[in-house]
């Protein structure tokens, strides 16, 4: 039986065009979950990470509305509430599941911080959107409401809000996170990709930032030996010219193609590159397998129907799960 550790986008969970309910992020999770709790049920010892970039967004946002009455927190704080409440949603979700199967299993979530270096680059740079798309007429109105805050384009599907998204270098909660996997539960953790803390004369710190979760997941796939990394999004596959009339999906890539492509600004930043970035430290640090594809293909691309595999070498190419 296989680790297997399991990233699930925050856009997986508040999908395109979603606003964003219980009730919407719910049924997200519901239909995740299915092909996980499978794994689990198979015997797989699971690791479930998420992401929170629409939550934490949308949080920031509630919280600009209101802060003439509520006060508002430090990022890092609406980064511990997203771990929380999707947490939660999903705990629930896969302990149901697994119950409905008769299985005497649970899951559970840990509050997780990961260490940041104070000094990284990306404080000064913010690369991380969060929070809801916005139209340019849209931008306008949100910026009369709340004050203007730097933005990006995202990869075709609108304009949304960039904070500082540092390296982590630590996961501060691993030896739990291994303990827990221990006592055969499922584990969920760095939602959000951590809680970002700093250390300063030995104690630790949040700071203002949103980790990405794919980067955080890489680390901790190979701090645990983690066999499979899986990475969902909201697209079945990787592609090279994405979006553009010769868009190729790319079935199977090596460690050096995932490179090439990567130094050619195929992946962009704030969305695929960081995923592509994340899939090559794991590889370069002794992980095999690495699957990105969205959640309704998961069940396919473990059969190797589906999904862009990320192997470090042509003579893995055949890689089926073990
Ligand atoms: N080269 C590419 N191949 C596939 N998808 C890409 C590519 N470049 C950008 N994308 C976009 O990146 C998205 C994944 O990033 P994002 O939605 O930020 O991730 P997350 O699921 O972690 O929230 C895909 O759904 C797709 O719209
Ligand atoms: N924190 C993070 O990476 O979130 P998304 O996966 O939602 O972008």
């Amino acid at each position: 039986m296989s680790k297997m550790l399991i990233a699930i986008g925050g856009n997986a969970i508040i999908q395109e065009g979603q606003k964003g309910t219980i009730a919407e992020q719910k049924v997200n999770i519901l239909t995740s979950c299915e092909p996980i709790v499978d794994m689990i049920a198979q015997g797989h010892q699971v690791v479930v990470t998420h992401g929170n970039g629409p939550q934490v967004g949308n949080s920031l946002v509630k919280a600009k509305m209101s802060a003439d009455v509520i006060p508002m927190f430090p990022l890092d704080v609406y980064g511990a509430e997203s771990q929380g409440n999707l947490g939660y949603l999903i705990q629930q979700t896969i302990t149901n599941m697994l119950a409905r199967r008769g299985l005497d299993k649970k899951a559970v979530s840990l509050v997780t911080q990961v260490q940041v270096d104070a000094d990284d680059p990306a404080f000064n740079h913010p690369t991380k959107p969060i929070g809801p798309f916005y139209t340019k007429e849209s931008l306008d109105k949100a910026f009369a409401e709340a004050g203007a805050f730097p933005y990006v384009e995202d990869s075709g599907r609108g304009y949304r809000h960039v904070v500082p998204s540092p390296i982590p270098s630590k996961i501060v909660e691993k030896e739990a996170i291994e303990a827990l996997l221990s006592q055969d539960l499922t584990v969920i953790t760095v939602g959000g990709g951590g809680i970002p803390v700093v250390e300063e004369n030995g104690q630790l710190k949040g700071v203002e930032a949103v980790v990405d979760k794919d980067f955080a997941s890489a680390l901790l796939a190979a701090e645990i030996g983690a066999d499979y990394l899986f990475i969902l999004t909201g697209v079945a596959q990787v592609a090279v010219n994405f979006g553009k009339p010769d868009q190729k999906n790319l079935d199977r890539i090596t460690l050096d193609e995932a490179i090439g492509y990567l130094n050619e600004g195929q992946f962009p930043k704030g969305s695929m590159g960081p995923k592509i970035e994340a899939a090559i430290l794991f590889l370069k640090n002794g992980g095999k397998n690495v699957i990105i594809t969205s959640i309704d293909k998961l069940q396919d691309a473990l059969e190797g129907k589906s999904g862009t595999w990320l192997v470090p070498n042509a003579d893995s190419m055949n890689h089926k799960l073990a």
